[in-house]
């Protein structure tokens, strides 16, 4: 790019910088030296393909969204958490609000994921465990107790019964007479990524579509803010996938939805704003960088190119991040706060928009408060102290970052393209038409291509840390004298009694044929093709459990086995 198209991109950062407010706060270095909010090529340089990088908060947004950077916001500090009952998770998050987090972050326990009830025989020895234990709305209410829903946003991470439980929060907002249009969060709802890597589905592919395609025109139509997906590549990464996998397959999934929202027939600046991304924060520092970087890039270059989206918002990718629990440690467990730092790091620098950072203890067991508040005050050190939010994109023009970028995005285009060849699906109900890149993926998902390919990385991984080409310290080198005596948290067994005891109660007080009445309606409404919040929305406030929509739908539309593969 010649000098004077860089000065012209200069001049517009700059208007677009003069016009957005920015934080209050001290911009200058520890010795007190001013630093400029944002640095590009000097005046009179050229750059060659400077086209590619540009400047904050302008197409193709490889430097990040907002000309401000973390001048304007700071990422948002999103700790994920739930244990036990909703009241003791309503607990933490009071905790983690009062001590500085930014928004929440619901996990939910494994009966919650797989849809079953606490009750359930397949529950049982798992309730509360590795989340909150969620029935019916009911738990939803007191899980935010005195949490106001319409001012806090709210991430809930679960896929395969995302519907029923997004409409558990709808009426929790409800009954705390918050207004549903007004709220803003995420749901993860991602169901490509479960039988990719995660494994939490409910039903086949196609009746998981359905439904994310109604809650995609229910949230467009009436919960402007709402971010319905947050495409996950957390889970395909933790699974040994590379880096470059873990872009591609996570940002073909997110084209996948897209292609879902414009067979339905809605308006792609309308709602793209709504799919967000997720992404894992790994060791390799710079790599992770430009791995981030290239997500904006080729996310940008596709809405705009391929789906024909026209505005900034269509065109942008937001993602959250959580740094690698699979690099953590159960050997010499407190050195996992050095990994969390550097892989947090990676993700402010690669410009997240909000953040998860694991505890210490996450190798053994849920996180102890200690260990949850230790997690926390990472992120508050890297934000307050170290002047990383002072400039945007400060690694922007780095040599080795910028090839790394550009390495990144040509790994994740050939992938897109064996995805595409991968899709001969055609029509498969007539009504709604699956695009190119969907039909690639329900091909690999089918196929155990995916899972094939990310075994094959994982394999591949694993010889050489076996060979010690690759080195965890603590594992394969640097054995020593730090000892894990660490304070883990133990949920007791008591939850599971007293939340079956609970639901039980539950069940005896409500109005049994007011429940079956809306079950039955809303399986009339899965079988007409209608949309299905409004109806699952009045089996919820019947208090409906979880487990019996999910019964009604499994019995519908059946269960789904992967393929196996060596
Ligand atoms: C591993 C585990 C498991 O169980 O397996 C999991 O899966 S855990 C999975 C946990 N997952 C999560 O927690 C997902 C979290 N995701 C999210 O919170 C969202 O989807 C997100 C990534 C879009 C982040 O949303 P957010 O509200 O925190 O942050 P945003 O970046 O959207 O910022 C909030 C508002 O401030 C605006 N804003 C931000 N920065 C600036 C700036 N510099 N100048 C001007 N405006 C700005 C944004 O445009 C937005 O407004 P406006 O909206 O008006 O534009």
């Amino acid at each position: 790019m010649d000098a004077s198209a860089i000065e012209a991109g200069r001049s517009r950062w700059q208007a677009r910088y003069d016009g957005a407010r920015k934080r209050e706060a001290d911009f200058t270095t520890l010795s007190g030296d001013e630093v400029a909010p944002v640095y590009g090529p000097r005046p009179g340089d050229t750059y060659e393909g400077f086209e590619r990088i540009g400047w904050p908060g302008e197409y193709p947004f490889t430097r990040g969204l907002h000309a401000t950077g973390y001048r304007g916001r700071t990422w948002t500090i999103r700790q994920f958490a739930g244990f036990g009952n909703a009241e003791q998770t309503n607990e933490r998050y009071k905790m983690i609000l009062a001590a500085g987090g930014g928004g929440l972050s619901v996990a939910f326990d494994m009966p919650t994921l797989m849809g079953r009830d606490s009750d359930d025989p397949r529950s049982l020895g798992e309730v509360g465990h590795c989340g909150v234990a969620i029935d019916s709305a009911a738990d939803m209410e007191i899980l935010f107790k005195d949490i106001p829903l319409g001012d806090v946003t709210t991430s809930m991470t679960i896929s395969g019964p995302a519907v029923p439980v997004f409409c558990m929060y709808l009426v929790a907002a409800e009954r705390q007479g918050v207004d549903p249009a007004v709220l803003n969060g995420t749901l993860q709802t991602d169901i490509f990524k479960e039988y990719i890597a995660q494994k939490e589905w409910l039903f086949p592919p196609e009746p998981h579509l359905r439904l994310i395609g109604d809650l995609m025109e229910h949230c467009t139509r009436g919960i402007p803010a709402y971010k319905p997906l947050s495409v996950s590549g957390y889970h395909i990464r933790e699974a040994g996938a590379t880096a470059a996998q873990e872009l591609a397959y996570t940002l073909a999934d997110g084209f996948g939805y897209v292609e879902l929202g414009l067979s339905r027939g809605l308006d792609v600046d309308t709602f793209a704003p709504g799919l967000s991304f997720f992404f894992d924060a790994h060791l390799d520092f710079f790599e992770e960088i430009a791995k981030f970087r290239a997500a904006r890039r080729i996310w940008a270059r596709w809405m705009k190119e391929v789906y024909g989206a026209k505005t900034d918002k269509a065109q942008w990718l937001r993602f959250h991040t959580q740094t690698a629990g699979v690099s953590l440690t159960a050997q010499q467990p407190y050195n996992n706060v050095v990994r969390t730092a550097v892989e947090a790091l990676s993700a402010v620098l690669g410009g997240t928009n909000s953040l998860h950072t694991n505890a210490l203890d996450e190798t053994l067991a849920l996180p102890s408060e200690q260990a949850a508040e230790i997690a926390l005050r990472t992120q508050q050190v890297l934000m307050e102290e170290t002047g990383v939010a002072n400039v945007a994109d400060p690694l922007g023009g780095s040599w080795y970052v910028e090839q790394l970028t550009d390495r990144i995005e040509a790994d994740a285009e050939k992938i897109f393209e064996q995805i595409r060849e991968r899709g001969t699906r055609a029509v498969p109900d007539g009504r709604h038409p699956i695009g190119p890149i969907t039909s690639g993926i329900l091909r690999g998902i089918e196929d155990g291509w995916f899972t094939g390919e990310i075994a094959e990385s994982a394999f591949r991984y694993q010889q050489s840390l076996e060979k010690g080409d690759k080195r965890v310290v603590g594992v394969n080198c640097h054995h020593g004298s730090v000892t894990g005596d660490l304070e883990i948290l133990r949920v007791s067994h008591e939850v599971e009694r007293e939340q079956v005891r609970v639901l039980g109660g539950r069940k005896a007080a409500r109005d049994d044929a007011r429940v079956s009445g809306a079950l039955a309606a809303m399986l009339a409404a899965a079988r007409d093709g209608s949309n299905m919040i409004e109806p699952m929305l009045e089996a919820v406030r019947a208090e409906a459990t979880l487990g019996e929509i999910c019964d009604v739908l499994r019995d519908e539309w059946g269960t789904y086995t992967e393929p196996v593969g060596f």
